[in-house]
C-alpha cells in the first residue's frame, strides 16, 4: 500500500533534504525517530584508515599480502556480482512508500553516497554534534575491516507500474524482459517472500559488515520505502576463514589457487561450478551485461536479477542414499566430477546423465547460461513441523530474463529430480543498472529529465 510523504510547508522545503524534513504523526509512528534523522551526506568526517587497498578494474578484488581488501564501489558495473563471493548475504527487498519521483532519487542519492562510504570502510559522517540526537551512524562496524563488502541495487516492475498504477512517471522505461517470473507447476509461493519494488545486495566477508551497511540504509530510507523482505545467507569458504575465496562460483577468475574452491550447498554438493565458463569477458558479455543492441540505454552495462528463495529439505535429502543423490544431480558427491569423469571442470557430456538429472536440464543444449551467485541459509526450525527450515537462497545474474532464466526454470520445475527434496517459496526479479560514476546516482540514467 502506497503511503504519501507529505511535504512541510515553507520556503526551505525544497532545499532540506526529505531525510531531514519533519514528518506527520502518522509517518512518525511508522518509522523509527532515529530512522528518520536518516543520513546527512557530504559533511566531513574521520576516515578510518584501512592501509592498502587494491582495485583492480571490474568490481573484483585481488589479494596481496599485507593489505586489508576494499571492492571498489565506482565503476563501469555494480560490484557484487563478478567480484568473488564472500561469505556472506544480507538481502533486503524494499517497498516505495513514497509517491514522488523527487524522493525516490533523493534516496537514491543517499543511498549511493552512504554506500560509497561504507564499502570504503568509513562510517556515516555525522549530521551534527548534538548529543541530544542518535548518531548518524549505528556504529557496529567501527573497527571492523570492510571484509569486502559490496553493496548492489537494483529496481522490481513495481518501480515501474504497480496496480495497475505509474507512481513515478517511469512505466515507459520499463525494460520488457523486467517481468515477475510466470506461474510455475511446482512452486508454492509467499506473497511475503515475493517481489519488492528496489533491492538491496550486501555481501561482506563479515556479517555484522553486511547488516550493518543494510540496516543504516533502511535507516535512511525511513518514510519513503520499507523493507518488504530480507534474507540472509552464508557460503563456506574454505581456507579464508570468511575470507576471499568462492573460487568456483563469481570468483573463479579471481583468488588465489588454494581459496579455489568451489563452496557446498546444504546438499553436500558443490554449486556454482559452471560459472566457470561464464566469468570470462567473452561469457559476461554474452551472458551477463546488457549490450547496446538490447533493452532501454539506461540499462546498458546492467544486468538482471532472479531470485529464488527455496527451502531444502534436508532431513528428506539425509534419509537418501549416496547413488540417488549423485543420480539426482548427475555430478559426484565428493569430487563435482560429472558423470563419466574424473575432475570437477571435465566437460560434461549429458548422455551420461539421468535424463531427470538437475545438471542435464539446467544445461539443455548449453546455448543458456547464467551467472549464478547463491547463499544458503539456516532459519532454525519450522514451528509447523518441526523440520529445519534451511535452503538456498537462489540468485542469478543474466541479460535477458525471459529468454534464459525463465525457460531454464521451467525445464527444472517440470522435470528436475531434484524437486522431490525442494520447495520454492519465494520468487522476485530486478533490474540491476550499470555501475556509478562519483557525482552521480545509482541508476541515474532511468530518471533522464523526471
Ligand atoms: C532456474 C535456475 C536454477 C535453479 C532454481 C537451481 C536450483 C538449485 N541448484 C542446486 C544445485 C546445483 N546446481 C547446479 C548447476 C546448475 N544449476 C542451474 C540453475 C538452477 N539451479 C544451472 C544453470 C546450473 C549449471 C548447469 C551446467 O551448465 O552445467 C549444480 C552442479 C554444479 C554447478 O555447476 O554449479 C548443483 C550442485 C540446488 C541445490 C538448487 C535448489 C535448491
Ligand atoms: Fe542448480
Amino acid at each position: 500500500m502506497a503511503t504519501t510523504h507529505t511535504p512541510p510547508e515553507g520556503a526551505d522545503a525544497g532545499r532540506t533534504p526529505w531525510w531531514n524534513r519533519p514528518m506527520t504523526r502518522r509517518q512518525m509512528l511508522r518509522t523509527s525517530a532515529a530512522g528518520a534523522l536518516g543520513l546527512a551526506v557530504g559533511a566531513a568526517a574521520a576516515r578510518i584508515g584501512w592501509g592498502a587497498e587494491t582495485r583492480p578494474a571490474g568490481g573484483g578484488t585481488k589479494a596481496e599480502a599485507g593489505s586489508v581488501q576494499v571492492v571498489p564501489f565506482y565503476g563501469e558495473h555494480q560490484a557484487g556480482i563478478t567480484t568473488p563471493q564472500q561469505a556472506h548475504l544480507v538481502l533486503a527487498a524494499y517497498d516505495v512508500l513514497t509517491t514522488r519521483a523527487g524522493e525516490l532519487k533523493d534516496l537514491l542519492r543517499a543511498w549511493t553516497e552512504a554506500a560509497a562510504r561504507m564499502t570504503q570502510g568509513q562510517p556515516l559522517p555525522a549530521s551534527s554534534s548534538l548529543t541530544a540526537l542518535p548518531p548518524a551512524d549505528t556504529g557496529e562496524a567501527l573497527g571492523l575491516p570492510p571484509a569486502r563488502l559490496t553493496l548492489t541495487f537494483g529496481f522490481g516492475p513495481g518501480l515501474f507500474r504497480r496496480d495497475g498504477v505509474d507512481r513515478f512517471g517511469l512505466a515507459s522505461r520499463r525494460p520488457n524482459t523486467l517481468q515477475d517470473i510466470p506461474p510455475m507447476p511446482r512452486e508454492a509461493l509467499d506473497p511475503a517472500w515475493c517481489g519488492g519494488d528496489l533491492l538491496i545486495q550486501a555481501c561482506a566477508d563479515d556479517p555484522q559488515v553486511a547488516f550493518h551497511a543494510v540496516r543504516n540504509l533502511t535507516r535512511a530510507a525511513a518514510g519513503a520505502a520499507a523493507i518488504r523482505w530480507m534474507q540472509r545467507g552464508f557460503l563456506g569458504m574454505p581456507g579464508a576463514g570468511g575470507g576471499d575465496g568462492g573460487g568456483g562460483t563469481a570468483g573463479a577468475a579471481a583468488g588465489s589457487a588454494d581459496r579455489n574452491q568451489t563452496p557446498r550447498n546444504l546438499f553436500g554438493f558443490k554449486d556454482g561450478t559452471a560459472n566457470r565458463s561464464v566469468l570470462t569477458d567473452a561469457g559476461l558479455r554474452q551472458h551477463v551485461w546488457v549490450g547496446p543492441s538490447d533493452g532501454p540505454a539506461w540499462m546498458r552495462g546492467g544486468t538482471y536479477l532472479a531470485v529464488r528463495h527455496i527451502r531444502m529439505h534436508l532431513e528428506v535429502w539425509d534419509r537418501t542414499s549416496l547413488d540417488d543423490q549423485e543420480q539426482t544431480f548427475g555430478r559426484r558427491k565428493d569430487s563435482g566430477a560429472p558423470f563419466g569423469a574424473s575432475d570437477e571442470f571435465d566437460p560434461v557430456d549429458p548422455a551420461r546423465l539421468p535424463q531427470d538429472a538437475h545438471v542435464r536440464l539446467a544445461r539443455g543444449d548449453g546455448s543458456i547460461q547464467l551467472l549464478r551467485r547463491g547463499y544458503s541459509y539456516v532459519a532454525g526450525i519450522d514451528p509447523k513441523t518441526g523440520l529445519l527450515d534451511a535452503g538456498l537462497c537462489f540468485l542469478s545474474f543474466q541479460r535477458d530474463l525471459q529468454r534464459q532464466f525463465v525457460p531454464v526454470l521451467r525445464r527444472l520445475q517440470e522435470q528436475d529430480a531434484l524437486n522431490e527434496y525442494t520447495e520454492h517459496f519465494g520468487s522476485a526479479v530486478f533490474a540491476i543498472p550499470p555501475g556509478t560514476q562519483p557525482g552521480s546516482f545509482v541508476g541515474e540514467g532511468l530518471f533522464g529529465t523526471l
